[in-house]
């Protein structure tokens, strides 16, 4: 059980909301303990009752960071496509800047955090599949619970107007010890079972491969472009998300896993593709491009390997992203560091060619500038950018939403991290659909294309309980 130190908390809120009399407007406040570690996923399912459609869930590669986020405090959203990344920034700042941060630790993601992403493309006609989601939406969790290199925190949120009053604190305390009583009664309910699965037009897919590939040829300006489509899936009963969540966390371990629930669907993955992380001045970024499927024996996965990293047209498709990501970084960084050969990256079900690049920031170079600059990298979008997103735009069948897109949080001193989400499903109800997509090179082969889509499918699908682990 957490102690609350309902003091400090409660004074924070008397001054906010004296400062909100002053200024006019809302003030956030944001306290921060040290607590117990509490196992992630059970502190997700601990929200399923009082918070369910506003709770997110993260964790990066490494499993140096879990961020678990419970009820909105505040949001961010727009369907503006014009500077979209900057006008996010903005609001987050005006937010942030008369904010009362009670925070003793000198720790990343604790305090006010948003967490959310942005559409693949704002300019792309909607569907009705991504109604749950803004072009550009962000949380501000009211209660969450952060593991930063095993120690755990937990941050509650609260924005008070000039019209609040003590009662509010009172309100905030029952919620937070009704999460806490909540995490020692999980009940296990009936698992969701997947009636039909349909791939979305897999032969028009392959045709739209098979023309992009006859045009690169034709000497176009367009080098890559990256397509990608959509399978659905029919259960029984509505899917639980607390469950598709313990399947990615114990079989894709190399990857981010995310949960990000809106007006009651939830997009949900695991990518193995990190866009940018920010630590004071410190960048990574990840060139991830290239794929083969995992070998049987270790024999045949180190074959596969092998065949991967001297494989001319898989090593096409990575330098486009390689070229394109070392060009932003060295327009922001003092420094740009990457390896001179390309790297493996092994995932349960699929290999990539991986180029891990690192950097040191130049002063004024924020998180979300570089999600601007980065979004998307010829891995999801191709080369030249603007001509291949114009392309995908009216080719593409499907309405990508927030897959493929920047996914992640930033902290209110700037640091954070988006990946690229891959590997991922949008819930809705007892149905989903889960994405995949493609590379496509002058030497691409819409067959071999299609089967690549395939195993991408595999670790959601495995997650959701279509294929037999
Ligand atoms: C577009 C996807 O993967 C990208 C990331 C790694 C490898 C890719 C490829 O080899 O085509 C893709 O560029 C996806 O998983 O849906
Ligand atoms: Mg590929």
């Amino acid at each position: 059980m957490v102690t609350i130190q309902e003091t400090e908390l409660k004074e924070g809120i008397l001054e906010a909301i004296e400062k909100a009399k002053t200024l006019s407007k809302l003030v956030l406040v944001s306290e921060i303990q040290e607590i117990n570690q509490i196992d992630p996923l059970t502190f997700f399912i601990a929200g399923h009752e009082a918070f369910f459609g506003e709770r997110f869930f993260w964790k990066d590669p490494p499993d140096e960071t879990f961020i678990i986020g419970m009820g909105i405090c505040n949001q961010i959203q727009s369907d503006q496509a014009a500077d979209r990344f900057f006008h996010v920034e903005n609001e987050w700042k005006q937010l942030i800047d008369d904010a009362i941060v009670m925070n003793r630790y000198k720790t990343n993601a604790v305090g006010p955090l948003m967490f959310g992403g942005f559409s693949f493309d704002p300019l792309k006609e909607k569907s009705k599949l991504w109604d749950k989601f803004s072009d550009s939406q962000f949380h501000i969790p009211t209660f969450m619970y952060s593991e930063i290199e095993g120690k755990a925190y937990l941050t509650t949120n609260v924005i008070c107007t000039q019209n609040d009053g003590e009662s509010l604190i009172e309100k905030l305390n029952t919620e937070r010890q009704a999460l806490f009583t909540a995490l020692h009664d999980i009940q296990t309910k009936e698992i969701h079972q997947l009636k039909e699965e349909i791939e979305i037009s897999p032969d028009e897919w392959k045709e739209n491969v098979h023309s992009i590939v006859k045009e690169l040829k034709q000497g176009s300006q367009l080098e890559k472009v990256v397509l990608a489509r959509e399978t659905r899936l029919y259960f029984d009963k509505p899917v639980q998300v607390e469950m598709v969540l313990a399947q990615l966390l114990e079989f894709q371990k190399e990857s981010f896993i995310f949960a990000f629930e809106s007006n009651g669907d939830c997009f949900i993955g695991a990518s193995p593709e990190r866009l940018i992380k920010k630590s004071s001045e410190s960048l990574v970024t990840t060139c991830l491009a290239g794929s083969i499927a995992r070998g049987k024996t270790e024999k045949e996965d180190k074959m596969l390997g092998e065949e991967l990293l001297n494989d001319p047209k898989n090593q096409i498709e990575h330098q486009f992203v390689v070229q394109m990501i070392k060009e932003a970084m060295e327009e922001v960084c003092e420094e740009v560091i990457l390896p001179e050969k390309t790297h493996l990256l092994k995932m349960r079900d699929i290999q990539h060619l991986h180029t891990p690049v690192i950097g040191k920031a130049n002063e004024d170079t924020s998180l979300l500038l570089l999600v601007d600059r980065l979004h998307p990298t010829p891995a999801l979008g191709g080369m030249p950018k603007q001509a291949a997103v114009e392309k995908i735009r009216k080719v593409e069948k499907l309405d990508r939403g927030f897959y493929g897109a920047p996914l992640g949080w930033l902290d209110y001193q700037g640091n954070g991290e988006f990946a690229v989400s891959i590997r991922s499903g949008l819930i809705q109800k007892d149905e989903a659909s889960i994405f995949a997509g493609c590379g496509v090179v002058k030497d691409s082969n819409p067959e071999s294309e299609y089967i690549e889509t395939k195993i991408k499918f595999r670790p959601m699908l495995t997650a959701l309980g279509g294929i037999n682990k």
